[in-house]
């Protein structure tokens, strides 16, 4: 069996005394499509910045890559990281006054080397890639277009087509339809997917009819800890609504900050 691309054991994350996920297993094997549902506030980001090394556990142990993140990486190994890990997070991150192509192309800064890195003087072959990951994703009309003056539905578009030049193993994707019309949601998961074709992908996503195009297993967390992990044929009505449903009374978030070592010190590695 080919080794797991995510593995996490015990993983504690906290902030002041205040756990915010508490997984005891996961694994995601290479090439899996896996989608985080749950409540505003479960920890579905905080679970996304573990994997992409923005924050690290209180204790427990989290691999991705074969890469230990249990501490902070050395620069070298957070860069090698970041090529790795390809990101479409909320707010979507484009460089407003750079033209849709140029944003593309930012995508194989992983790959080129030197004074074409520096310089972002980019290698014919590479623009004909990124005008190929244009057109995948219907945008090639747009290629010269600043990015400012795009739609949210382009933006999300030209934010996969970066990824299609990145050629990362894992895609983490936080809430990537958020915002958009029904359709121009289904075009974007479907672009993810697709840029997701050799990579496994992990998806933050709100919508539930999004499940099946999006992922052959479903994780709902809830207020930290895993509650299901599921097949999206089996996450029904009834699951969600007891996945979202608050739990009253509950205090088990919330520790004495002596009670967590090292959380007291949490949110700088947060924020
Ligand atoms: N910078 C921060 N410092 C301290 N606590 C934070 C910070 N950001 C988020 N949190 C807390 O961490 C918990 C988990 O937040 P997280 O953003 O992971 O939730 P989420 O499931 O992604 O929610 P949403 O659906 O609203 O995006 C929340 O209780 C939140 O208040």
């Amino acid at each position: 069996m080919s080794r797991p691309c995510v593995s996490l054991e015990s993983v504690l994350c906290a902030v002041h005394g205040r756990a915010l996920l508490e997984i005891d297993h996961l694994s995601v094997a290479e090439g899996e499509r896996v989608a985080i549902v749950g409540h505003n506030g479960a920890g579905k980001s905080t679970l996304l910045r573990l994997l992409s090394g923005f924050l690290q556990p209180v204790h427990g142990s989290v691999e991705v890559l074969g890469r230990t993140l249990d501490r902070p990486l050395p620069p070298g190994e957070l860069r090698a990281l970041r090529v790795e890990v390809g990101q479409v997070m909320q707010g979507i991150h484009l460089v407003g006054r750079l033209s849709a192509l140029e944003n593309v192309l930012i995508g194989s800064l992983g790959w080129i080397t030197g004074w074409r890195s520096w310089t972002r003087c980019f290698p014919a072959n590479e623009v004909a890639n990124a005008e190929g990951a244009l057109r995948a994703v219907g945008l090639l009309a747009r290629a010269d277009t600043r990015a400012d003056r795009l739609s949210g539905g382009e933006r999300q578009k030209i934010a996969i087509a970066r990824l299609l030049m990145q050629r990362s193993r894992l895609i983490l994707a936080d809430e990537p339809t958020a915002a958009l019309d029904p359709s121009a949601a289904s075009d974007v998961c479907r672009l993810l997917v697709n840029a997701a074709a050799n990579a496994s992908l992990i998806t933050v996503v709100h919508n539930p009819s999004l499940l099946p195009l999006l992922a052959d297993r479903v994780i709902g967390l809830k207020m930290g800890r895993i509650a299901f992990d599921l097949p999206p044929a089996m996450v029904g009505e009834q699951k969600l609504v007891e996945l979202y449903r608050p739990d009253m009374g509950s205090n088990r978030t919330y520790w004495g900050a002596s009670a967590i070592p090292g959380s007291e010190a949490g949110v700088e590695a947060f924020s």
